[in-house]
């Protein structure tokens, strides 16, 4: 088995004098990128393929940066491999599907891959489709196999804009293409019909249960695939039920929900999708009518659907309490030592990617590292990335330069850990640090059992900074419960798993992770390990800022705040966590100074009475800085000027809206209490047709807008006033003031006339479309009037998107004859 990583360029040329040619020593030495640490082991002193030996390189002043180890596949570690998803409407289960096919097609010893989806919306359209991604798994996986396909997903495969013949050696690709991508549509239509087929089955059903009387109760039927925590309703025999293909009631939620069927209120529900694969590969035949399957391992890894129990009055703490559940489910039927999560929408992009990130855990120091987060790359985003989704600076510039300290910030999706580690125990060898900037160093000690045993009993010891514990079982029963229904009285949520109380709670599992000494690592792999969907439209894009934000500010105000970090926290990595819990604190300034251009208009004054010197030197000196700043983050990301100046932007956009909301929302929790929702972001899957961007120019109206919005006008009427008032300058004092009023005024009421209808006026439901060069606008009580107006795009502006006015417009578009 050879496992090889390839990392950033930055990170390998870390410890190598600047004329070291390393692309001429890759070729001479046929070696590869990567930033593992190069081990060669005594016994195995010559590395086999490339000829060289460690002592080729003692003499150097260099040495290489990867090596390809040989060890047995025995060795490999089980992986389990956890999706989140919540709702089939926002998270169409098409998406998911292709997430789902894009992981069972992964390359990894199939035998040692578990995958678990967590559907917390309990709803059977999920569960439906994700039987049906398993059938067609069945010969999309073998595809991938046979012509060894990237990416996996095949949504994106499909979609892919270059040669698929390219690199295909095999005669009968052509034909395999193209008999997959008939099935790949057939499976489409199956999927999007699945809604259908549930109503129509559930309407069958009912009416035969309706014939057959109230006597025979209906909700006795056996509940056979799932393993249901709470006896069947009584109550509900009268409603109309959603049915499973088997002719039982569905355990989760009804499409008409009623008590103990409803979303926040259903049993759980474990289900497999696939069965557990045989340890020895399954070779395919040639068979007639599917594709020629022969040599081709045919095996699909496990796959599990899990829906937990959810019930009124308990807090199901998001996402956090669904990969918990996850964590306990999973490790009753596979307990794989390595977790790899992944949000529904994000698939893998790179099927090596587990063996990458494997590398490190494998490696010499690798047993202390807790997780590896990837970068996480979008697609769909318009080309000019107007709301910063890439995020290029944070995930090529910030997350980089951590992992030369502790680790990368643990940020959601596309991260793999050791379960260990989410188990709550401390790393097996930690170092404590001291002196003002932790410059100092000292090996954490370690605990004799008895000393262990004595801690345990006294529990006053915050566990974050007692010394390691040698026999960290001791404790598990108080720890982690007694396999108990709920998490009550247990530590899970609180130390173990995924931590809660937090709607960011990838921050804060991650923080108490580097918190108890661990280390983390960044992978970047030369061709992205996944890639998933980012909200365009600004509206979507400032909710998810928002949410960031309250949960930075929420770490902010609880224990996880850095500066009640243990010593076991790098200096600068604390340095790291205090700039990620404070920074929407920042939008307080932003916004006083967006106000400023406006308040020197108005009063006729310069924000600072007399210009000296010590003004102008204080002034320098932060414009250098700040501009070294932005040089640096430039530099390092690799980003144009196009967007750093697409990012400045979006900062002071979400900066004086989502960031200054969540310092209020922030607060009102702590004060009042008030708690805060999740707002689920919408993952659209494009329809072929469809123009797909068309979703960048909706805008709906937000509350995040009133202060952005505020600042706007505040600063064209003073800006129009000044104006004005230096025009007017000739007339006696009152009348500038009324002249430029007045002056402002018109112009306003110019600007929003135009505008009025498209964007800013909340009670204009108008929805323009595109025909060639015509236009179609409708109101909401649905008139029509056509315009020639050319436009960017197919929807320019839907305040309150509305299917039904929408639609009559478009019938009756058919009916009118264009020019
Ligand atoms: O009650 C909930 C709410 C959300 N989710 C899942 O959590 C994931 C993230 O939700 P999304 O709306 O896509 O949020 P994003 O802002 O796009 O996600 C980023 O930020 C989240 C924290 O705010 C992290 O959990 C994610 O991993 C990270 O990718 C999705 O898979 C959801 O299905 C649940 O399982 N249960
Ligand atoms: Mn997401």
């Amino acid at each position: 088995m050879a496992l090889t990583t390839s990392n950033s360029k930055s990170m390998s040329l870390r410890n190598q004098p600047t004329d070291f040619d390393h692309q001429r020593w890759l070729f001479e030495t046929k070696g590869r990128y990567g930033i593992g640490n190069a081990y060669w082991q005594d016994e195995d002193n010559v590395n086999r393929e490339t000829g060289t030996s460690l002592a080729d390189f003692a003499d150097k002043p260099w040495k290489p940066l990867t090596a390809r180890l040989r060890f047995r596949p025995a060795f490999l570690a089980h992986t389990d491999v956890f999706i989140s998803t919540a709702d089939p409407e926002k998270e169409p289960p098409l998406v998911t599907a292709n997430t789902i096919l894009s992981i069972l097609a992964v390359e990894y010893p199939i035998e040692k891959v578990s995958i678990y989806i967590s559907d917390d919306g309990g709803a059977i359209l999920t569960f439906e489709a994700m039987a049906e991604a398993v059938i067609f798994g069945q010969i999309w996986v073998p595809f991938c196999r046979k012509h060894n396909i990237e990416p996996r997903n095949p949504e994106s495969y499909f979609t892919q804009k270059t040669d698929p013949t390219k690199n295909k050696k095999k005669p009968d690709f052509v034909k395999d293409h193209r008999w997959m991508k008939r099935e790949y549509d057939e499976f489409k239509v199956r999927i999007n019909g699945l809604p259908d087929v549930i109503k129509k089955r559930s309407e069958k059903y009912n009416y035969i249960e309706e014939m057959k009387g109230k006597s025979s109760g209906s909700g006795s039927g056996p509940v056979s695939v799932s393993h249901t925590l709470s006896l069947p309703a009584e109550t509900a025999q009268a409603t109309k039920a959603t049915w499973m293909a088997d002719g039982t009631h569905w355990p989760g939620t009804w499409m008409n929900p009623v008590a103990d069927h409803k979303k926040g209120d259903h049993a759980g529900i474990i289900q497999l999708m696939s069965k557990i694969p045989e340890n020895e590969p399954i070779m395919g035949k040639d068979d007639e009518g599917k594709l020629d399957f022969t040599d081709v391992d045919i095996r699909l890894p496990m796959f599990a659907y899990v829906s937990r129990e959810k019930r009124p009055g308990f807090d199901h703490e998001k996402k956090a309490g669904a990969m918990n559940s996850l964590v306990r489910a999973s490790a009753i039927l596979s307990n794989g030592p390595f977790i790899l999560n992944l949000d529904c929408d994000h698939y893998i992009y790179n099927s090596m990617a587990i063996r990458e990130g494997m590398c490190f855990m494998m490696d010499r120091g690798g047993d202390r590292v807790c997780f590896i987060q990837f970068p996480q790359r979008f697609e769909g985003i318009d080309p000019s990335d107007r709301y910063a989704n890439h995020n290029t600076v944070f995930f090529d510039g910030n997350m980089r330069a951590l992992d030369g300290l502790q680790g990368p910030v643990y940020v959601g999706t596309g991260c793999m850990f050791r379960r260990y580690a989410l188990y709550g125990f401390s790393p097996p060898r930690a170092v404590e640090y001291s002196g003002i900037v932790g410059h100092k160093k000292k090996q954490a000690s370690t605990l004799s059992p008895s000393q262990s045993l004595q801690i345990v009993q006294e529990q006053d010891d915050d566990p974050e900074t007692s010394p390691n514990e040698k026999h960290p079982d001791l404790n598990l029963p108080k720890k982690f419960g007694n396999s108990d229904m709920y998490e009550d009285n247990t530590e899970w949520g609180e130390r173990i798993g995924w931590i809660y109380g937090s709607i960011t709670e990838d921050v804060v599992t991650g923080y108490r992770m580097h918190n108890r000494g661990w280390r983390s690592i960044y992978c970047i792999t030369k061709r992205d390990a996944f890639r998933g969907t980012a909200p365009i439209n600004l509206t979507d894009r400032l909710h998810q800022v928002l949410r960031w934000a309250t949960g930075s500010v929420e770490i902010f105000f609880s224990r996880n705040n850095a500066f009640l970090a243990s010593s076991r926290l790098k200096f600068l990595q604390r340095i790291a966590y205090l700039n990620v819990g404070m920074y929407p604190f920042t939008s307080i300034f932003l916004v006083a100074y967006l106000f400023l251009p406006a308040l020197c208009m108005f009063t006729g004054q310069f924000i600072v009475p007399n210009i000296d010197a010590t003004f102008l030197t204080y002034l320098l000196i932060m414009t250098i800085t700040h501009a070294l700043i932005s040089l640096l983050e430039v530099k390092w990301s690799g980003i144009a000027l196009e967007e750093w100046w697409r990012n400045e932007q979006f900062w002071a956009i979400g900066g004086s809206s989502a960031h200054l909301a969540a310092v209020i929302q922030g607060i009102l929790k702590i004060t009042a209490g008030i708690e805060i929702a999740f707002t689920l972001t919408s993952k659209s899957a494009a329809e072929d047709d469809e123009d797909i961007y068309a979703d960048l120019h909706v805008v709906k109206w937000t509350s995040l807008f009133v202060v952005p919005l505020t600042i706007c006008i505040t600063n064209i009427v003073a800006l129009i006033m000044g104006t004005a008032r230096t025009l007017f300058s000739v007339l006696p004092q009152w009348n500038k003031l009324v002249g430029g009023a007045f002056f402002s005024f018109w112009v306003l009421a110019h600007i929003f006339n135009k505008r009025s209808h498209s964007i800013l006026s909340s009670n204009s439901r108008r929805i323009i479309e595109r025909h060639g060069e015509n236009c179609l606008v409708t109101d909401s009580d649905c008139k029509l009037s056509v315009q020639v107006q050319p436009t960017s795009s197919n929807l320019v502006t839907a305040m309150k998107p509305d299917s039904t006015v929408l639609q009559e417009a478009k019938n009756q578009i058919n009916e009118w004859s264009w020019k």
